[in-house]
């Protein structure tokens, strides 16, 4: 199956690391502020595509933050449920949404298709009411392409169209980004996909159900999701095995249980599905709180040498990196646990206090659930910024994210790329104030931001869609803990 056209910067990477794997190149500084280069530019030029008044931000750091903060729901169960929405006939109602531009672009998508969707009120829960027939020809391809998550329309699609074709899969620029697993697991319910080249996946299909165990060669997060989806409407028994027990998919599954498909094994790697005939009901559903931004605010906290609370922790998704974390010398306080909305998620309130941070002695690295989370990860790279001594950071997951985390040496970090999975990061850092574009990716996009909390004097951080795009209103909420950010437009 082709690949994505690749962009020049990834032409650029793609040859220098295969230099470098065949031991006849190292990665010098000038083949790095070469790809640096690229990649800011295709990344300008993509924020001006994807969002024409694109906000850029003025830190004035070197505060500490003090007072409580709540995490928000998730971006990624957002997007898996309103994927999931296309299940149902009825109303389905999803409260407390996450309104940040990642749903903004799927609700564009729905709503391109003939669904009618509103937001009901300021506590942000969405009404989502689908048409009679989905008009899939009138897909809006420009907002489909900005995000991962519309490859989660597949699951759904396959009940309703036995032709139809969705572009190629955007979201965060971290290098190559597979759908094979996708395929693989959907195939098993009669979908075959073609690539073409002009950017399209054309699916057909011919429904079946899975004759045998459906085993994931990885255990992803959306692929079983996907998977989840299609087994829903599927009246045989599905078993997923090497399936993600992550937190978006503990969501999905108890907003599909709510349509009487059965599911065992929630929060484990083997799912057993027994999927229903039709769905046709008015349903509502509480989607969790988000881990990711949960992590976000501790490293604020962190990075800034703070006292804060942050409220509604999903600490499930989090206890490993708060136990690495008090390896490292952090001081904090939890609560006793009590239950999200959904009815299921289990919540604290954690109160952390300025502590003075040493590296850990092994590596930091990310881990499909249970360990550390693998969009977790770059946070350790400010934090490990703060502490003494060295840190070796390795996403082996990504293969460009640990390349985004050399943006922090322009705030006076002092961080040295090994190859393109391994960072280390040598504290405490002096930060100090700098201009920085936003990289193509979310979380390391954040990063930067928490560095420039922590650097006294006036920084400013561009082309900020990247965070808009799983953060809701972080600026004005971290002002609200005492942080001075102003957005301002233009480019
Ligand atoms: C909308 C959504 O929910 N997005 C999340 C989801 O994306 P998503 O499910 O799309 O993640 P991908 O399928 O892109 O997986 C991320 C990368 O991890 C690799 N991989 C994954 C699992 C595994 O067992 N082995 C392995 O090698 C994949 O090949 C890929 O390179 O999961 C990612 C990994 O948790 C998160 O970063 C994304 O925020
Ligand atoms: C990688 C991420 O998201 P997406 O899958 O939407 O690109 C992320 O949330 O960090």
């Amino acid at each position: 199956m082709p690949n994505q056209i690749k962009s020049e910067s990834e032409q650029l990477f793609d040859q220098i690391m295969s230099q470098m794997e065949h031991n006849r190149q190292n990665l010098s500084v000038d083949m790095l502020t070469q790809i640096s280069g690229l990649l800011y530019k295709e990344q300008q030029e993509l924020g001006q595509q994807e969002n024409p008044h694109t906000l850029n931000i003025r830190v004035h750091g070197g505060k500490p933050l003090s007072g409580e903060i709540e995490v928000k729901t998730s971006k990624n169960a957002a997007v898996g449920l309103l994927c999931a929405s296309l299940l149902n006939k009825g109303t389905t109602t999803l409260r407390n949404l996450a309104r940040i531009e990642e749903v903004n672009r799927i609700i564009e998508v729905l709503t391109s298709l003939g669904v009618q969707i509103k937001w009901l009120n300021n506590l942000n829960d969405l009404e989502i009411k689908p048409p009679e027939r989905l008009l899939i020809e009138n897909i809006n391809m420009e907002a489909a392409r900005k995000t991962r998550s519309i490859i989660m329309f597949l699951g759904p699609l396959l009940h309703v169209f036995t032709n139809f074709e969705l572009p190629y899969a955007g979201g965060c620029n971290l290098g190559k980004r597979t759908v094979k697993p996708h395929l693989d697991g959907l195939k098993h319910f009669g979908l075959e996909v073609d690539a073409s080249q002009n950017g399209l996946y054309k699916a057909h299909v011919k429904p079946r159900q899975p004759k045998k165990p459906i085993v994931m060669i990885e255990r992803g997060d959306t692929v079983t999701e996907n998977i989840l989806m299609a087994a829903a409407l599927s009246t045989g028994t599905t078993i997923i095995r090497n399936a993600s027990p992550n937190y978006m998919v503990q969501d999905l599954c108890l907003f599909l249980q709510q349509f009487g498909v059965k599911i065992e094994g929630i929060g484990t790697t083997t799912l057993k599905v027994t999927g229903v005939e039709s769905i046709n009901q008015n349903v509502e559903y509480y989607p969790s709180e988000d881990p990711i931004e949960a992590m976000s605010l501790l490293a604020a906290g962190i990075v800034t040498k703070s006292q804060i609370t942050i409220r509604r922790v999903p600490i499930e998704f989090l206890e490993i990196e708060l136990l690495l974390l008090e390896e490292m010398g952090l001081q904090y306080e939890l609560s006793e646990e009590y239950v999200a909305h959904n009815g299921y998620t289990r919540l604290v309130d954690l109160e952390i206090k300025p502590s003075e941070l040493t590296a850990p002695k092994d590596k930091v690295h990310p881990l499909p659930f249970p360990g550390i989370n693998i969009d977790n990860l770059p946070f350790f790279a400010c934090i490990a910024a703060t502490a003494h001594g060295r840190t070796l950071v390795h996403d082996w997951v990504y293969e460009n994210r640990a390349i985004y985390l050399t943006e922090l040496t322009k705030l006076n970090a002092k961080v040295e790329l090994l190859d393109p999975h391994r960072v280390y990061i040598e504290g405490p850092t002096r930060w100090k104030s700098a201009e920085v574009i936003c990289p193509p990716a979310l979380r390391p996009s954040v990063v930067i931001l928490l560095g420039m909390l922590a650097a006294k004097g006036t920084s400013t951080l561009r082309n900020t869609y990247s965070i808009a795009r799983g953060y809701e209103d972080l600026v004005s909420r971290l002002n609200l803990l005492g942080a001075e950010i102003e957005i301002f437009g233009g480019n």
